[in-house]
């Protein structure tokens, strides 16, 4: 299909604000209360969950994938430093599940009307994705990686008081202001 100046446009608006969301994960990663069980409550989960509703599946993942390769790289920008070794640890699950739930966030949300509903069970899967994918990781880096024995329950118990609530509210602030920065953003109604 032949580019205009529009679609350009709209193209470089989105490469900028998928840049802006990778400096937002690192900016996320920083504001942090450290937990037991390497754990962290970070605002990352608010930042990925936000670019999964506003940008599209591709450009959420690459936002994503910019951020995972600038910590993989050595870049101190992941919530315990960064550097290859950062596969091992036990929140390097969540990572994972970061990018995974980006894209699928995202794509659940291509051609939905906007509205609040849509916006907050799409955030919800993405919520179940992270969390999945982190406990599963998390349980197997501490176990067999490390050699800690860590029950499944001490794995839940560790995120369940201060991560899971502080993420459902994250999940209602990105469905609440995801469809305003919409509007601002793209002047297509997308
Ligand atoms: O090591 C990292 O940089 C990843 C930290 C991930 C923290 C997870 S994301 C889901 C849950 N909510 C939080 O606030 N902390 C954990």
């Amino acid at each position: 299909m032949e580019k205009t100046l529009t679609n350009i446009n709209l193209d470089v608006k989105s490469m900028v604000l998928c840049s802006i969301f990778s400096a937002l994960y690192v900016v996320g990663a920083f504001i942090q209360i450290p937990l037991p069980n390497s754990d962290y409550f970070t605002l990352q989960y608010l930042f990925i969950i936000l670019s999964a509703m506003v940008l599209s599946p591709k450009k959420a993942l690459l936002s994503v994938c910019i951020y995972l390769a600038l910590g993989l790289a050595g870049f101190p920008v992941f919530a315990a430093g960064g550097g290859i070794t950062y596969i091992l640890k036990p929140s390097f699950g969540y990572l994972i599940g970061f990018a995974v739930s980006s894209y699928i966030v995202s794509y659940l949300l291509n051609n939905r009307n906007k509205k609040f509903s849509n916006f907050f069970m799409a955030g919800i899967v993405g919520f179940l994705i992270i969390y999945v994918i982190g406990f599963i990781y998390k349980y197997t880096a501490l176990n067999l990686f490390m050699g800690v024995k860590t029950p499944w329950l001490v794995i839940f118990l560790g995120a369940f008081p201060i991560d899971m609530p502080g993420d459902l509210i994250a999940t209602i602030l990105a469905a609440i202001l995801a469809p305003k920065i919409r509007r601002a953003v793209y002047a297509d109604g997308r």
